[in-house]
């Protein structure tokens, strides 16, 4: 089955004060570290919600200010349009992210999203329809809605298993020179 890993990198960045996907940890942007984590597991990225270097990207669907669905309604779109069979979705902020997490989610047959953050998931293409109707209806659709809609699977993280969240400043902060 093929894949398109979908990195959700639109947004305002309210909480960290500017763009955070361009934070640099480890000297190199945040956004750099997760295409880098996820490129192995995917056989294409693609980067929602802005243009980034050299690599694919799509302006969300239907527009921008539907939040992190509109990133991955232009993922279901991308990937219906390339005969991809599903969609793998991480945020542009968690640096970090355990291969073991993303392998797990990959064995998943039906969608599934990570219960502590939600944009983390996997999506079966055949859902692209779906996802466009139900933001159609709605200003801005949430990640948790979606979800229930579609009554998506949600383990949990595994013991061992840490997902340093970028919200603001001092969450780089902790973050520090590890992870
Ligand atoms: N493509 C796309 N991604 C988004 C959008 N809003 C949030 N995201 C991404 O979804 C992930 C989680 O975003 P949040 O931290 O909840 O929202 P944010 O707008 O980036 O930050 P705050 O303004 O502080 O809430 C991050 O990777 C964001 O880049 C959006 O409208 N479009």
């Amino acid at each position: 089955m093929t894949l398109l890993g979908a990195v959700l990198a639109g947004g305002q960045s309210r909480r960290f004060g500017s763009d955070k996907a361009l934070a640099a940890w480890k000297n190199r942007p945040l956004i750099d570290h997760v295409i880098g984590t996820l490129r192995p597991h995917v056989d294409t990225v693609l980067i929602c919600g802005r243009e980034w270097n050299e690599e694919i990207s799509a302006p969300d669907i239907p527009g921008p200010g539907r939040g992190p669905l509109g990133g991955l309604n232009a993922a279901m779109a991308y990937a219906t349009c390339h005969g991809l069979d599903r969609v793998l979705s991480v945020p542009c902020d968690v640096p970090t992210l355990p291969d073991s997490l993303l392998r797990r989610l990959k064995a998943c047959d039906e969608p599934t999203y990570l219960q502590e953050h939600p944009v983390i998931g996997i999506w079966p293409s055949a859902l692209a329809a779906t996802l466009d109707r139900h933001l159609a209806g709605n200003i801005r659709g949430s990640m948790r809605e979606w979800t229930g809609l579609i009554a998506a699977g949600s383990p949990k993280l595994l013991e061992g298993e840490q997902l340093p969240n970028i919200n603001r400043t001092t969450d780089l902060m902790t973050l520090g020179s590890h992870g």
